[in-house]
């Protein structure tokens, strides 16, 4: 922060005016104290907020959600409050790796665009040797956490995501549009971790048919925001679905297609276990949950425009968290 910025903080010109002095001389000598002080606890919370800031906090988040969804279908039940906590501990330290490990690959390029150009390091409010080390720490800390409490499975697929992510996908973002798949791949990748480390195989169908909900899901909820920053993303060299083909029907189709692909694996899923009206109950669930995505997509599809990819977006943040919580309570009851 500058000093321009902190003697414009509220808080500075309060601390100025309690000192009360006269003289400019006496009031810097009674104020420096908590002016300084203050100034440390700015730049302290600041730079806490940095480094959460360059983990994508938000998409960890919502990892952690499908996480905790697919390890407690694999367990056919609630898993125990301190092995879920390691899993979420360890699953949330590698995907804030990945997090921050795209975002000191995209420093440069993350200039051009408005969104990004405010993240810590294209603002250079963080230095990039202290980002990779984060980075690393997280990363080896988060797998030896997977690998120590829950085997080799869940460690060795988190790795292959961290992998797939930062050195697959992030560079692809500018050479081809096919990236939002391999993206699909690696953000779906982690149901398979919690599937894994709460005692389920990478041979099940459960796992796969989770894995295809969050790889679908990805369609709708990137279209939308590959549309909304369609201009930021050409101008700073991006290959997007909307800078390649920018009347947007073809986001709008796939949009459509992840949410009919949403709602076809959640019937399966709902349909597996035994209990026919449960079946039926469950899966009209998911067909209602899901609707609003479907909508929003064929709506969008019908016609792209900002205010419909803003809805699109904005129901893909809240069918996914309800979809996974209908085929979570199928799968357990
Ligand atoms: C191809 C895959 C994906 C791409 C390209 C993508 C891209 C993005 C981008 C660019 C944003 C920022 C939007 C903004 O700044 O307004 C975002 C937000 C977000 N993404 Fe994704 N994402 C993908 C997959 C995922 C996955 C797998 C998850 C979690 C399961 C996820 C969860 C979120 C959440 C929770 C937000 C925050 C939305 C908000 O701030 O309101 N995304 N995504
Ligand atoms: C456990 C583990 C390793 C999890 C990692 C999975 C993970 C972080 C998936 C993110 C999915 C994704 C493609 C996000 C967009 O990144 P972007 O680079 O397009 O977003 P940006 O433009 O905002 O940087």
């Amino acid at each position: 922060m500058s000093t321009d910025t902190l003697i414009a903080d509220p808080l500075h010109q309060k601390a100025r005016h309690r000192a009360g002095a006269s003289s400019f001389a006496a009031a810097e000598a009674i104020s420096t104290a908590p002016i300084a002080s203050t100034r440390k606890t700015v730049s302290l919370k600041r730079r806490l907020a940095d480094y959460v800031q360059l983990t994508k906090p938000r998409i960890v988040t919502m990892i952690l959600v499908t996480t905790v969804a697919s390890a407690s279908i694999a367990a056919g039940g609630m898993i125990p409050s301190i092995e879920l906590a390691w899993l979420l501990l360890g699953t949330g330290m590698v995907a804030a790796s990945a997090g921050a490990a795209n975002q000191v690959w995209e420093r440069e390029i993350d200039c051009g665009m408005a969104r990004t150009a405010v993240r810590p390091l294209p603002d250079q409010r963080m230095h990039v040797a202290n980002a990779i080390l984060y980075t690393a720490m997280l990363g080896i800390a988060g797998t030896a956490i997977l690998q120590w409490k829950f085997g080799i499975v869940p460690a060795a697929t988190g790795l292959a995501t961290w992998l797939l992510y930062v050195v697959v996908y992030t560079p692809m973002k500018t050479r081809t549009s096919f990236n939002t798949t391999v993206g699909a791949v690696a953000g779906a990748l982690p149901v398979m971790m919690g599937y894994t480390a709460a005692g389920g195989s990478l041979t099940e169908w459960t796992g796969w048919l989770l894995f295809g909900i969050l790889a679908a899901w990805q369609y709708p909820h990137f279209m939308a925001i590959a549309w909304l920053y369609r201009r930021q993303y050409a101008e700073a060299g991006f290959c997007m679905s909307t800078t390649v083909e920018p009347t947007g029907k073809s986001a709008g189709l796939q949009s459509i297609a992840g949410s009919i692909v949403i709602i076809a694996c959640s019937i399966v899923l709902c349909a597996m276990p035994l209990g026919l009206t449960a079946g039926i109950i469950a899966s009209a669930a998911t067909v209602l949950a899901s609707y609003p995505m479907l909508k929003a997509s064929i709506r969008f599809a019908k016609m792209p425009e900002d205010a419909l990819a803003r809805k699109l977006l904005r129901s893909s943040l809240l069918v996914l968290p309800a979809v996974l919580l209908i085929v979570t309570i199928r799968c357990l009851v």
